[in-house]
């Protein structure tokens, strides 16, 4: 369980906050989270994760948090085991248990055959599961992933969406994304960030009935009613 407590947030470079008054909590299942950009998305998946502190209130984690970052980086001169075993590595594994968890982790996001190529040199659609297999490779109970399909073809976001579905249901997951179509397929609730705040959290049928009705972009219709304007 991921706990945020009366949360505001600002950048030192900015005199704004870019999250005010957060309280939310995450525990299991699948929550989509939307907003426009700029509404705070990736900002609030950072405090969860714990690589921003909040400026004030407090974030709490019952247990193991995991995070993907919107871009991955390829490690220079890494392979993909390698960089996954370094994550694994950072979160306390000893050297030989964090080599055997990336190889577990790589054939959990169908990459063993990647496994000894540098990671430079993989698509964008593999960099992206190297990454998830990194946060995997921490144990998580609770996933955190930043847009893990943006800008992904067709075929790779249907490959990652699988790789969702087939992760055990003991691990809560948070998706930032920008893409509103088959919710229902793929999350149990979903929260919409405006200017900062959560305006909305719910489950997906209590979303969906926002919309209008019969619409084939009733997920659109329900985001546009929540934000009050067209998005
Ligand atoms: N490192 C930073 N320093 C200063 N301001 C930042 C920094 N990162 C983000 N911001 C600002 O904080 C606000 C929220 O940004 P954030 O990236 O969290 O939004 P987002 O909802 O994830 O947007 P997007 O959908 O475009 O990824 C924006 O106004 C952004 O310009």
């Amino acid at each position: 369980m991921l706990l945020f407590e009366h949360v505001d947030f600002r950048y030192r470079s900015r005199s704004e906050l870019v999250i005010r008054g957060l309280t939310l909590g995450f525990g299991m299942g699948r929550t989509v989270l939307l907003g426009p950009n700029g509404a705070g998305k990736s900002t609030l998946l950072k405090l969860g994760a714990g690589i921003l502190g909040p400026t004030s209130g407090s974030v709490s984690a019952t247990s193991g948090v995991g995070w993907m970052p919107q871009t991955v980086t390829a490690f220079q001169g890494l392979t993909s085991r390698e960089q996954v075993a370094y994550a694994a590595w950072m979160k306390g594994a000893s050297r030989s248990d964090a080599w055997e968890e990336a190889a577990v982790r790589l054939r959990q996001v169908g990459l063993e055959d990647r496994q000894d190529i540098k990671a430079t040199r993989l698509s964008g659609g593999q960099l992206r599961r190297v990454g998830l297999a990194q946060a995997l490779a921490t144990s998580p109970t609770l996933l955190l992933l930043d847009e893990p399909t943006a800008g992904l073809d067709p075929a790779q976001r249907n490959r990652f969406r699988e790789i969702l579905h087939g992760l055990p249901n003991e691990i809560g997951v948070v998706v930032s994304t920008h893409q509103v179509d088959d919710l229902s397929d793929s999350y149990e609730r979903v929260a919409v960030m405006s200017a900062g705040r959560i305006v909305w959290f719910d489950t997906v049928p209590a979303f969906m009935g926002l919309g209008v009705v019969d619409s084939p972009r009733r997920a659109e219709s329900s985001y546009e009613q929540i934000l009050g304007r067209d998005v």
